[in-house]
């Protein structure tokens, strides 16, 4: 159970989760494979039946960045239900930092208009990636810089070449600087993962949430430990380890006679069925590690304005 944090216990880690958002044809899918290699793979072909996909961790010594997609934010033109729209935004609230990226050879477009007034409803932090770079003037660049931040308030805004890597470093740089400290999500060798693990994760966090109201802070983590058919059933079966930073926390998580936790079991399983389509079986544990979080975090939840640094 412990497997997944015992590196990170060092002062300084970094971790966190960052969505890539902009229109088709920007340079995400580009700026992902130069960032973590061959390895990347297309990781689901379910149709958006999952709110978030991860599309690439990029493990380093002193910091782990988990790349994410946001179905539902790049494609403005389709009749989105209310449903994922929401998810979409909800999710860009979540994240620890949002990459939007446009293409520097054209100019703001709908797409973009969509997508900024997305970003005016969450707090956290956006950087501007304007990628391709080699495809054009440098003249050219500072006037398209100049546009976009008019609209909004960049904590960064790095020019970058995907294609050619251009500045890709720097960009690291910064967005490593930009992530909380936190633990190493993902095992060092790990590029890729199911969507499916975040998202139940995600459930069984929100579950928390819900139910412990203001009692336990938002960066509560839950770290999925395994997904397991069962044998000669179809029953999957979860274990789940939800992290709290204090022995008092974890006391309210459990609750009286194990009533909080069960409760929350009890409906993120509801929640689990749903998503994979087959009966689940979860077992949670409750774990304290005490500090994860840094102060950009704990400013982050007493309202900080994060545009500001
Ligand atoms: N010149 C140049 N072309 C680039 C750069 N980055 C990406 N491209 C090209 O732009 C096109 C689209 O790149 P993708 O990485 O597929 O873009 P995407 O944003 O993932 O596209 P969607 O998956 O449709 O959202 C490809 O032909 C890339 O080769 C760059 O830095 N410079």
């Amino acid at each position: 159970m412990d497997k997944l944090f015992q590196d990170t216990q060092e002062k300084g880690y970094k971790s966190g989760f960052i969505s890539i958002i902009g229109r088709p044809n920007v340079g995400k899918s580009t700026f992902l494979n130069r960032v973590i290699g061959q390895k990347i793979a297309i990781m689901s072909d379910k149709p958006q039946t999952t709110r978030n996909k991860v599309q690439g961790v990029l493990t380093q010594n002193d910091s782990q960045m988990i790349f994410i997609d946001t179905p539902g934010i790049h494609k403005p033109k389709h009749k989105l239900g209310d449903f994922m729209m929401k998810v979409a935004t909800n999710t860009l609230k979540e994240v620890d930092l949002i990459l939007f990226m446009i293409n520097a050879t054209e100019g703001y477009g709908r797409g973009d208009e969509f997508i900024i007034e997305k970003l005016q409803t969450v707090k956290t932090p956006v950087f501007l990636v304007v990628n391709k770079i080699d495809a054009m003037h440098p003249d050219e660049l500072l006037p398209i810089i100049e546009k976009y931040q008019q609209l909004y308030p960049f904590a960064a805004v790095v020019p970058i070449s995907a294609l050619e890597g251009n500045n890709v470093d720097t960009l690291l740089e910064q967005i490593k600087e930009h992530l909380p400290e936190g633990p190493q999500f993902y095992p060092a060798d790990q590029v890729t993962d199911h969507p499916e693990r975040f998202i139940i994760s995600e459930l069984v966090r929100e579950k928390v949430l819900h139910l412990t109201r203001e009692e336990i802070p938002h960066s509560v983590a839950v770290v999925i430990d395994s997904i397991k058919k069962m044998d000669n059933s179809d029953t999957i079966n979860v274990m789940a380890t939800i992290v709290v930073e204090r022995d008092s926390q974890k006391g309210i998580v459990i609750g009286k006679q194990g009533k909080m936790l069960k409760e929350v079991g009890s409906r993120a399983r509801v929640d689990i069925e749903n998503l994979l389509g087959s009966k689940v079986f979860l077992e949670l544990w409750v774990k304290v590690q005490k500090d994860w979080r840094n102060k950009a975090s704990q400013l982050r939840d007493y309202g900080f304005n994060e545009s500001e640094y």
